[in-house]
């Protein structure tokens, strides 16, 4: 099972995937990505990578100088690999659990070691995953998921969202 989020920046597909991870407790494995602000000012500075481990770093942020840029964000690769691949790689090893990956999106995919294990992961039918993509096809890769054969793939949408994590547990089960 398969079980791709899609939906317009900040509609809450975060937010949903950690009401999943507190409903599905040790029956899924994976990491989130969540914005950081400046407590003084409330302005979003950065973004922060959070394993269901308790691993967390912050991978992109204003003030990082990087080659790989996304507005003015600075992306720090190997701050985020910290976190994902090994979670990732242990997610591999451990049968009937849920991976889940929040999110396969712009900065994330800087990453080559990410990429190839997003399409180990998404392209095996033996895993069972929740991810979250953006609504555009920021790289080839989100469009390959986007048309993966028997994937559910949701839009998440105010209308929708404080319903799906009750519908999303009936599809899992
Ligand atoms: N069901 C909800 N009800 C009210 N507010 C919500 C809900 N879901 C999310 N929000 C609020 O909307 C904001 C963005 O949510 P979230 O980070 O989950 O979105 P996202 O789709 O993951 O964004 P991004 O595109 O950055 O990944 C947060 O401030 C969150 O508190």
């Amino acid at each position: 099972m398969k079980i791709i989020l899609t939906g317009e920046p900040g509609i809450g597909k975060t937010t949903l995937i950690k009401k999943l991870l507190q409903r599905l407790g040790n029956r899924a494995i994976g990491f989130w990505t969540e914005e950081v602000r400046d407590p003084k000012t409330k302005k979003r500075t950065g973004f922060k990578v959070i394993s269901t481990e308790g691993k967390a770093q912050l991978f992109a942020s204003k003030f990082f100088t990087s080659k790989h840029l996304v507005g003015s964000y600075g992306v720090n690769t190997a701050r985020f690999e910290s976190v994902v691949l090994p979670i990732l790689e242990k997610a591999k090893e451990l049968k009937d659990v849920y991976i889940v990956i929040d999110e396969i999106g712009k900065m994330e995919l800087f990453s080559k070691a990410f990429r190839e294990l997003v399409r180990e992961i998404l392209f095996n039918p033996k895993y069972k995953v929740i991810a979250t993509i953006p609504i555009r096809d920021v790289h080839p890769l989100v469009r390959d998921i986007r048309r993966l054969q028997g994937a559910v793939v949701i839009e998440v949408n105010k209308e929708n969202r404080e319903l799906l994590v009750e519908e999303i547990l009936k599809l899992l089960d």
